[in-house]
């Protein structure tokens, strides 16, 4: 069942990065005060490497016991190992290398020069795999209950490598699969699909500045989601918008209505 979107509008993209990189603390604190862990999915894109900064330079990371925290991605550019423009990669720099994850649940999307060779759908297999091994009996599924998902909105209104009209966005059945000719460079992708994205808890779309001010109206809108990827994009129990002013500025009114004067 999807969950209503509902919308957190910060003044500008640094307050959007900073609030969000607080509250991503908290939900990590609480989960591994009630389940032990957490679990959380990274996005790549420009804001959510800046909430990852943002949270590399929080004094409150600290609460968060390293150790016990599982990341994921929501997709990977599929390059060599340490390409510049590998998510992962992007997601060292900003945070991981500063703070004492556990290498082990570090779960890296494979690269285009790892045990797979170039072939990228069977890198898609294999993080599948690996996602149901993770995925206990509690889970209902084939991958774990994240405990936040995070999505970088595309001005194409794409979030991870979904993008609009093309095979991955129609997946209903596989949790991961290999992107063969996306829009954005580079072409050759690989995605969690939108079952697996519906699997979180809490799933987070980040939209900050003006070239992201259509996908959000439009996705907020009303859009199917074949056509605009971030409309399908929903948590268990939570769905949530962060946005910043420039990227909520075309949201119609009943949504984001003007502040009084
Ligand atoms: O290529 C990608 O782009 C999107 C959005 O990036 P942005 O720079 O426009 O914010 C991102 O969500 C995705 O993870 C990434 O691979």
């Amino acid at each position: 069942m999807s969950t209503a979107p509902q919308l957190v509008v910060h003044r500008d993209k640094e307050l959007m990065a900073q609030a969000a990189a607080a509250r991503l603390i908290t939900k990590i604190v609480d989960a591994q005060a009630s389940r032990g862990s957490a679990s959380v999915v990274l996005t790549g894109g420009r804001n959510g490497n800046g909430l990852l900064a943002a949270l590399a330079a929080a004094p409150a990371r600290d609460a968060i016991d390293w150790s016990r925290l599982d990341l994921w991605w929501g997709d990977e550019r599929f390059l060599p190992e340490g390409d510049p423009e590998r998510n992962v990669t992007q997601a060292r720099e900003a945070l991981l290398d500063s703070v004492p994850v556990d290498p082990k649940r570090v779960h890296a999307m494979p690269a285009s020069d790892g045990p797979h060779g170039t072939d990228v759908d069977a890198a898609a297999a294999a993080y599948a795999e690996e996602l149901a091994a993770a995925a206990g009996p509690e889970n209902h599924g084939p991958v774990p209950t994240f405990d936040v998902l995070m999505l970088g909105v595309g001005p194409d209104t794409h979030v991870a490598s979904l993008f609009p009209e093309l095979p991955a966005v129609r997946e209903t059945d596989r949790t991961v699969v290999g992107v063969h000719g996306a829009p954005k460079p580079p072409p050759t992708r690989v995605t969690l699909t939108l079952p697996a994205i519906r699997a979180a808890r809490e799933v987070w779309l980040l939209a900050a500045g003006e070239d992201k001010a259509q996908a959000a109206a439009i996705a907020l809108s009303g859009a199917g989601e074949i056509q605009a990827p971030a409309a399908g994009a929903y948590g268990r129990s939570r769905t949530l918008w962060l946005l910043d002013g420039a990227a909520a500025s075309q949201l119609p009114r009943s949504l984001y209505p003007p502040a009084s004067a």
